[in-house]
């Protein structure tokens, strides 16, 4: 058994204590199927992979959580947002689970479901960090996708394309049932934000990133400077002493490697540069949390395997995982 780093971790209790959150979530877009994600990903060995190969202390309560019981009975849209209510419960319901293993000092790792999901982790671990450290946290975003739509900007209403937005604070939530429990502090600043693989961004989200100044590295900027570059960049930009919540949305890898996938873009990343990425972010010794989201088996189910075995492949890396 190999330990699970050689670099200390900086913001975590006990270097080896992992919590697991697996969340069969389809709400926040309209494939059904990525609820099965979390499932696939667990049959595939991933957590015996965590325990026996890393040296992981798992806390996970053995259960893919569908929040079934959290269901509103109708859910309209509302500000053109398709399945508001139910997003909204399911993300506070997981900022919970999150935020509970964090302030235990534990690496949190959650398996997704869609990114709307990434509502309730951020906001679990910033919230577990400010408490704990008295720090704010930074994520680096790795995707195709911006996912920085407002409800009013937003041309699908999917809120998997929304995350951003709520937990930045550039999209407000109203009642308590409807991101009101976000509260009015921002979960996470737009300066601590770091975005890797974007290929796919709206026209209204563009704007958005270049108003604010967001760091953001696109498939243009990894065939510039190379991934090894740019993962300097994007490191620097954060600075060495500031905890990171990861969030990789599988379809920032290219369709050859991560086919099965909501919304798939051409020119993404390879499998190597994804796992580059996470190692990278290992080695800083500051990850605090990760999200792996977007992981739909049923489409393109030729390539499911393929796509299970990436999403594997990624979240050993970031979790020290090594080549030699
Ligand atoms: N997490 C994702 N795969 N997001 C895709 C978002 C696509 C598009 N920008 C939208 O707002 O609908
Ligand atoms: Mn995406
Ligand atoms: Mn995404």
């Amino acid at each position: 058994m190999t330990s699970p780093s050689t670099i200390s971790p900086k913001f975590l209790c006990a270097g080896n204590e992992l919590g697991v959150v697996a969340v069969g979530f389809s709400g926040g877009q309209r494939k059904p199927g990525v609820d099965a994600g979390p499932t696939a990903l667990i049959q595939a060995g991933l957590l015996t992979q965590l325990k026996e190969d890393l040296g992981y202390t798992l806390h996970h309560d053995d259960e893919v959580h569908n929040y079934s019981s959290l269901m509103p009975q109708s859910d309209p849209d509302y500000r053109n947002m398709k399945n508001p209510l139910a997003v909204s419960v399911v993300t506070q319901r997981l900022a919970t689970q999150v935020y509970d293993h964090a302030k235990h000092g534990h690496l949190v790792l959650t398996l997704g479901g869609d990114h709307s999901i990434a509502i309730g982790t951020v906001a679990g671990t910033s919230r577990a960090i400010k408490e704990r450290l008295g720090r704010e946290i930074a994520v680096i975003w790795v995707d195709a996708h911006a996912d920085i739509n407002t409800p009013e900007t937003s041309v699908s209403g999917n809120i998997h394309g929304m995350p951003i937005a709520f937990l930045t604070g550039l999209a407000k939530g109203e009642k308590e049932e409807m991101f009101g429990w976000l509260g009015v502090e921002p979960k996470l600043s737009l300066k601590k934000l770091v975005y890797i693989g974007l290929r796919d961004v709206d026209k209204c989200e563009k704007k958005v990133l270049r108003d604010h100044g967001v760091r953001a590295f696109s498939m243009h900027d990894v065939d510039k400077y190379g991934i090894a570059r740019v993962m300097e960049m994007a490191l620097g930009h954060i600075g060495t002493d500031t905890p990171i919540h990861l969030s990789f949305d599988v379809d920032a890898l290219d369709p050859q490697w991560a086919p099965s996938t909501g919304t798939p873009v051409r020119g993404g990343l390879t499998l190597r540069e994804g796992d580059y990425i996470a190692e990278c972010v290992h080695e800083t010794g500051s990850l605090v949390a990760m999200d792996l989201v977007e992981v739909n088996p049923s489409l393109e189910a030729m390539g499911a395997q393929e796509t299970i075995r990436a999403g594997c492949s990624l979240v050993r890396c970031a979790l020290g995982d090594t080549l030699l």
